[in-house]
């Protein structure tokens, strides 16, 4: 197994990093690629943990090696936001970062599942999509939005709320990430709330990127968190990869399109990827509304991303 992560030496990639050099299983090549002068360092840094995974870092112009023979590939390379900023504000840099990334991950490793971190991931993703068809290697079942933070930060303020062990508490969150377009399904948690309490938590998960961009003060967005939300992401692809079939994690993927192109669903892994996109279930009347309200808002950020790959 080689996994790949894309922008390793900053602040997501940097923590991420850690926590798969000691996560993932014995045997493991975890291959670090940035263009930042930094990168073969962290690799050397973590290349120290006692752990039997091995390290490598790989500069600016070592992509196509970092690349090759990946099974997974996962990218927080790009922009943060700053406060004021909205997660589509980041377009303009993050957009070009990410096509020509897609494009070498389709020359040098374009069976690897596709794990997209980088803002703004409502659309990110799709100019993924678009790039893979282009170099006629796309497989729907193999490019994943990582929403994981959403449900990490669900998991987290519920168990605040009621008084529980975070570990115990499962949320499921979909739609995509941004704004109202993360749909926390609060109904589906087997706990109550009172109406206020859905309103305040469905709005304070929607809007925790921003609590955490404004706690930085202009020193980035979160990092920490995001590296715990795509570890736990990467290790359960891993596990479905190595045959386990029971792994399910909420993520931004093609659809049928009968909410919008990409979703964010429960989502069953498997040895190829997705093995199965699983429906949400029933929705509260509050969620139902919450998604008819946002999904021309999601609509348009996919298309932005069609749209950029002519
Ligand atoms: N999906 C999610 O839930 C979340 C996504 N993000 C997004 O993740 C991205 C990264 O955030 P941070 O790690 O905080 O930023 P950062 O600035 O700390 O790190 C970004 C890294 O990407 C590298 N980079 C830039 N262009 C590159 C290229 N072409 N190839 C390889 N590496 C490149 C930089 O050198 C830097 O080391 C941002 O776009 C941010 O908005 C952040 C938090 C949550
Ligand atoms: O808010 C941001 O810009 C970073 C992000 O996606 C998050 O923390 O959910």
């Amino acid at each position: 197994m080689k996994v790949a992560v894309l922008g390793a030496a900053g602040g997501i990639g940097q923590a991420l990093s850690l926590l798969l050099k000691t996560q993932l299983p014995a045997g493991t090549d975890l291959a670090l690629y940035d263009v930042a002068p930094v990168v073969p360092g962290v690799a050397v840094d973590l290349s120290h943990i006692p752990t039997a995974v091995s390290v490598k870092g790989y500069g600016k112009d070592d992509l196509a090696s970092a690349l090759v023979g990946s099974d997974i590939v996962l990218i927080p390379a790009g922009v943060p936001r700053k406060p004021g900023m909205d997660r589509s504000d980041l377009f303009n840099i993050n957009a070009g970062i990410v096509a020509n990334l897609i494009e070498a991950i389709a020359d040098n490793c374009p069976k690897a599942c596709i794990g997209i971190i980088t803002n703004p991931v409502n659309t990110t993703v799709a100019i993924a999509k678009r790039v893979l068809e282009k170099k006629g290697v796309y497989d729907k079942n193999k490019l994943f939005g990582v929403t994981t933070l959403d449900v990490i930060r669900a998991e987290t303020f519920v168990a605040e709320i009621h008084g529980k062990n975070p570990a115990e508490v499962t949320v499921p969150v979909i739609g995509g990430h941004s704004g109202t377009t993360i749909l926390p399904l609060l109904s589906q948690t087997g706990l109550s709330f009172t109406d206020e309490q859905i309103e305040a938590l469905t709005k304070r998960i929607q809007n925790a990127g921003t609590e955490v961009v404004e706690a930085k003060a202009g020193g980035g967005s979160a990092t920490l968190s995001m590296g715990q939300a795509a570890a736990r992401f990467c290790l359960s692809l891993v596990k479905a990869l190595q045959g386990d079939d029971s792994v399910v994690e909420c993520t931004y993927v093609e659809t049928d399109g009968a909410d919008a192109l990409f979703f964010a669903h429960p989502v069953r892994l498997g040895p190829n990827g997705i093995a199965e996109i699983l429906p949400y279930g029933e929705l509260s009347a509050y969620e139902q509304s919450a998604k008819a309200a946002m999904l021309d808002g999601l609509k348009g950020d996919i298309q932005t991303g069609l749209d950029f790959v002519s």
